[in-house]
């Protein structure tokens, strides 16, 4: 079905104040999973809606709850996000670390005791669109084998990188070759992966992702690069946060929540006049993008150059959300 941005706000907005949460903080957490929706990311907007408001309802997350600074040294501070909402304390970080950056031309906030914040380039998106590089990652619970093994002991723990420009290039993405979100979108819509996403029981490479949804024998991007990188940024984000790891929170909490986060900032502009920073990152995007194609049909593109399209697309003709999806919601 095709449902409107004021539509899907207005039914998240119902929900949230169904479960006592006080009216501004709903109307905008609903209008950030509105937002992540239509900006064409199904798998961590609407979709996820309903395991977010099974946590709300567990009292994992605490919707009253407010972040608190804990230090400040200079450039760099930590920061408790005392268990509130994902969404709404990821942007109150990422707006901190952009002020930080305006003033010491890079600003980091580390912050522990998180939940969950659904699409992490929503973060990185706010800070392009500001002028500024967004660099951000979360850890998680353990949901994947480190390379070699099978029993889930590293997280997702998606990374993303955002560059301003005309367009914004950002890259957004888990530390596996499909995030669990994106198994469910495929699912879904009763595809197989486009490549091989995870093993199968037998220990077999799969292309099926209601396979890895039920034995989360998924595979980590770029096989032992993926599962490095996943572990060393848990470290980084443990450490600075003086948070729980990955390990911490899969052993110690009864589910997905009191994560620990990153986001940084940098200044481009003071470091680079704007004509020729514009000059650069366009000599970057014609190299790219004109190498010879592999299908002729399929053009070459960067991460993130499709959103401005596909939120116009979807402002336009409405916003897909999936039946079952919905009726859950509906139902909530
Ligand atoms: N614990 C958590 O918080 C987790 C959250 N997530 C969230 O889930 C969402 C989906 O993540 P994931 O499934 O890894 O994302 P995808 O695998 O869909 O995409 C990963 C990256 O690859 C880029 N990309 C994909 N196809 C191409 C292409 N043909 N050419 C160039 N670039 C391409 C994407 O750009 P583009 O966007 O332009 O397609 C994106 O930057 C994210 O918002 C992520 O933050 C994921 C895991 C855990
Ligand atoms: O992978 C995802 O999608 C995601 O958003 C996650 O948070 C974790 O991988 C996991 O919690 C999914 O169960």
């Amino acid at each position: 079905m095709k449902l409107s941005f004021e539509t899907l706000q207005k039914e998240f907005k119902r929900v949230l104040i169904a479960r006592h949460v006080k009216p501004d903080v709903a109307d905008e957490c609903a209008t950030m999973f509105a937002q992540t929706t239509e900006s064409g990311v199904y798998s961590h907007g609407v979709n996820r809606f309903p395991r977010f408001i099974q946590q709300l309802d567990q009292g994992d997350i605490h919707p009253d709850a407010v972040a608190k600074k804990i230090l400040s040294l200079g450039a760099i501070e930590q920061w408790d996000a005392q268990r509130s909402i994902g969404n709404l304390t990821a942007k109150k970080m990422m707006d901190r670390a952009i002020s930080l950056a305006s003033d010491h031309g890079i600003g980091l906030v580390a912050l522990r005791n998180a939940n969950h914040w659904m699409r992490g380039g929503s973060y990185g998106w706010q800070a392009a669109e500001k002028g500024y590089i967004g660099i951000c990652w979360t850890n998680s619970i353990a949901v994947m084998p480190p390379w070699g093994a099978k029993e889930c002991r590293i997280g997702t723990n998606p990374l993303i990188v955002a560059i301003p420009g005309s367009p914004i290039t950002m890259v957004d993405m888990s530390m596996s070759m499909f995030s669990y979100g994106m198994l469910e979108v495929n699912r879904l819509a009763g595809r197989e992966l486009p490549v091989d996403g995870g093993f199968d029981d037998n220990g077999q490479l799969t292309r099926e992702p209601g396979v890895i949804e039920k034995n989360r024998r998924i595979l980590p991007m770029g096989y032992w690069k993926g599962s490095g990188l996943s572990i060393v940024l848990d470290m980084i984000a443990t450490l600075l946060s003086d948070g729980a790891s990955v390990a911490e929170v899969t052993e110690d909490n009864s589910d997905e929540y009191g994560i620990s986060q990153i986001f940084i900032a940098i200044e481009v502009d003071r470091l680079i006049d704007g004509a020729t920073r514009d000059a650069k990152l366009r000599r970057i995007m014609d190299y790219v993008t004109t190498a010879e194609r592999n299908n002729p049909d399929e053009a070459v593109r960067l991460p993130g150059h499709e959103f401005t399209r596909l939120l116009a697309e979807n402002r336009r003709n409405g916003i897909t959300v999936d039946d079952s999806v919905w009726a859950k919601i509906q139902a909530l």
